[in-house]
């Protein structure tokens, strides 16, 4: 479930996939491009303690390196004049996932012992994986889940750096380095790739989701998940992943209510972008055509949503992340952001979360407490689905007036 995007647009972004090829970054030789989809939220950094074997195979000769995996050249330099350069690969004792690492992260995952020790999940997955008419597999709510709760939260499989050589892939997963029950799972998830791509690599850029683990680097590694990674994409979503370097977790949280029965889903790609472009994106990579409800519109709904997706991308979320324009926006105007988001339906959190929080403010400095508290909910859900945390919403929800929020008088300032 790579994520990036067709068209080069030099944009902000707030979930959507940050692939190496459609970033804006270009490509550096000798890189494997892991196509990725986001497991998103930058990283701080997770934590990790090693004492695993460096896998040191000679460099291939150019030549046997196959088409996809690119120039090799600036990794195999690296190695050759830096024999400490070489990937390194990490087993917890419970052989629960494979983590391969170039050496320089080492220090960033010493700084967090706490990343490798038992995750807490949910004890009933609310959630089964079954066949989907038309997609293949896919995840299905078995009770309703809330907007913000946590469907999922697991270790990946495997992770490895986007720019993992192909035959360290091989290697990784053609021997022991690979644990059986991780090999079996693996091997179980999807390839949508050509077969003349070796398999284990058709299913990493089928499945890999992007990661943060180095600070300030965004999306440096990727990883393969055993409930996420049967999740099928839509451009309506109604679900959010993010990395938690915290705890080295993806995380999957509902970002409005699901119903039981309702098939959880989340992007693959930017889905502020016209239609066509996201189909051009899904087709190309990931071989399938959406036919999700914003992809099934009739001629003209279709374009006053493409409309708002590219409003959207292109004026208010540039406004709304701007710290100047921060607290200059009356209740009329975040209301009307309210209706061109509902009209886009896209679903990202991260933006719902800017708008709840500043309507919520403004109630709350209106002593408007009804209306204060329905934002703050949202704000609180939206918070929760974006970060994994309320960062104080839900005290706000439970007693607006007794919150900063409510002191702050914002919304006196604003009028209604
Ligand atoms: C990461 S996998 C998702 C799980 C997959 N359906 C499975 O059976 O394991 C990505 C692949 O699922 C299929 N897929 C994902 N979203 C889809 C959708 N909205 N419609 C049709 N196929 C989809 C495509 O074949 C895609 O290459």
């Amino acid at each position: 479930m790579p994520r990036g995007h067709g068209k080069k647009r030099k944009r902000v972004r707030p979930t959507p996939a940050h692939q190496p090829e459609e970033s804006g970054q270009p490509l550096a030789s000798g890189q494997v491009v892991a196509e990725s989809t986001s497991v998103s939220v930058p990283a701080s950094s997770p934590s990790f303690v090693s004492s695993s074997p460096a896998i040191n195979p000679a460099p291939p000769a150019s030549t046997d390196v196959p088409k996809y995996y690119g120039d090799l050249s600036a990794i195999l330099a690296r190695m050759v004049v830096d024999p400490d350069f070489r990937m390194r690969i990490f087993v917890p004792p419970d052989q629960s996932f494979v983590f391969a690492y170039w050496p320089d992260i080492k220090d960033c995952l010493l700084a967090r012992p706490d990343a490798f020790t038992p995750l807490s999940s949910p004890a009933r997955p609310p959630f089964e994986i079954r066949a989907i008419l038309g997609k293949g597999m896919g995840m299905v709510a078995t009770e309703a889940i809330a907007p913000g709760a946590l469907i999922v939260r697991e270790r990946p499989l495997l992770a490895v750096p986007m720019t993992l050589p192909g035959f360290y892939m091989d290697m990784l997963s053609n021997t022991s380095y690979m644990p059986e029950s991780i090999r079996t799972e693996y091997f179980s998830l999807t390839n949508c790739k050509p077969p003349e791509l070796p398999h284990a690599i058709g299913i990493l850029n089928t499945n890999s989701v992007a990661l943060n683990i180095m600070p300030g680097q965004l999306d440096d590694y990727c990883g393969v998940f055993k409930s996420i990674c049967r999740v099928n994409h839509s451009c309506s979503p109604n679900a959010h992943t993010r990395w938690d370097a915290d705890t080295f977790a993806g995380e999957l949280r509902a970002v409005r209510s699901i119903a039981a029965g309702e098939e959880i889903t989340f992007p693959y790609t930017d889905i502020l972008v016209p239609r066509h472009e996201r189909q051009e994106f899904l087709l190309r990579r990931y071989k399938f055509t959406c036919k999700c409800p914003a992809c099934s519109l009739p001629p003209a709904a279709q374009a006053r949503n493409d409309q708002a997706r590219t409003h959207i991308d292109t004026v208010v979320l540039p406004s709304l992340l701007s710290v100047s324009a921060q607290g200059t926006r009356s209740v009329r105007e975040l209301l009307d952001l309210v209706a061109l988001l509902q009209e886009a339906d896209s679903g990202s959190p991260m933006i719902w979360r800017i708008v709840a929080k500043e309507l919520a403010g403004t109630y709350c400095g209106l002593g408007m407490r009804e209306e204060a508290v329905k934002w703050a909910r949202k704000a609180m859900e939206m918070t929760i689905a974006h970060t994994g945390k309320d960062k104080g919403w839900a005290a706000v929800v439970e007693a607006p007036e007794r919150t900063e929020v409510w002191r702050s008088k914002v919304g006196v300032r604003r009028g209604k």
